[in-house]
């Protein structure tokens, strides 16, 4: 079941002049930064309220953020779901015809598990999932 919109991500050229404008944005500074050695990209994270921005640059030209900005202005790159079973939802998007970019959840940011459906299959907006990892203390 998808639980809250967890975040929306936004493709910037230049990470610190983007983290510089929506912390006067917002009023407030971001709570982590985090590279995604994965997925090519240098993230930064706000809260806002109940919901988060993510800004996010490529670091390699193979980067999906890279890719974006070569065709596409800065702006909204994605939209992320909180779900409580990544791998319930990714079965029943699969049921329902949509087309996942991934075959298993991966590690994502902010100690995520993620999966990505592609935007031709979603109304042309890149959809995420996101589902919290939490930490196994069994062996404490
Ligand atoms: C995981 C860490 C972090 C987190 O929150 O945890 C992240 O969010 S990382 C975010 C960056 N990673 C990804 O986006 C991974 C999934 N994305 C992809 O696999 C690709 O970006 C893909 C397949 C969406 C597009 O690949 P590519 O750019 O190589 O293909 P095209 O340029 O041919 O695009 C195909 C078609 O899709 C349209 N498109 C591309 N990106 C987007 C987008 N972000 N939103 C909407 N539409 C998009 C593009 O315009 C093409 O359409 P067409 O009509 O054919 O021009
Ligand atoms: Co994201």
């Amino acid at each position: 079941m998808l639980t809250n919109l967890e975040h929306l991500g936004l493709a910037v050229p230049d990470l610190a002049a983007a983290t510089a404008l929506y912390a006067k944005l917002l009023g407030t500074e971001p709570y982590k930064t985090e590279h995604v050695a994965s997925e090519a990209v240098d993230t930064v994270f706000f809260q806002v309220g109940g919901s988060k921005i993510e800004l996010l640059a490529g670091t390699s030209p193979e980067s999906a953020i890279t890719r974006f900005l070569e065709k596409k202005p800065a702006g909204i790159h994605h939209v992320a779901f909180e779900v409580d079973d990544i791998e319930a939802e990714m079965a029943r998007l699969r049921t329902e015809g949509f087309v996942l970019l991934n075959e298993a959840p991966k590690r994502g940011a902010d100690n995520k598990l993620v999966c990505f459906v592609h935007p031709k299959s979603a109304g042309g907006v890149l959809v995420e999932l996101c589902q919290t990892i939490i930490a196994d203390l069994t062996n404490f």
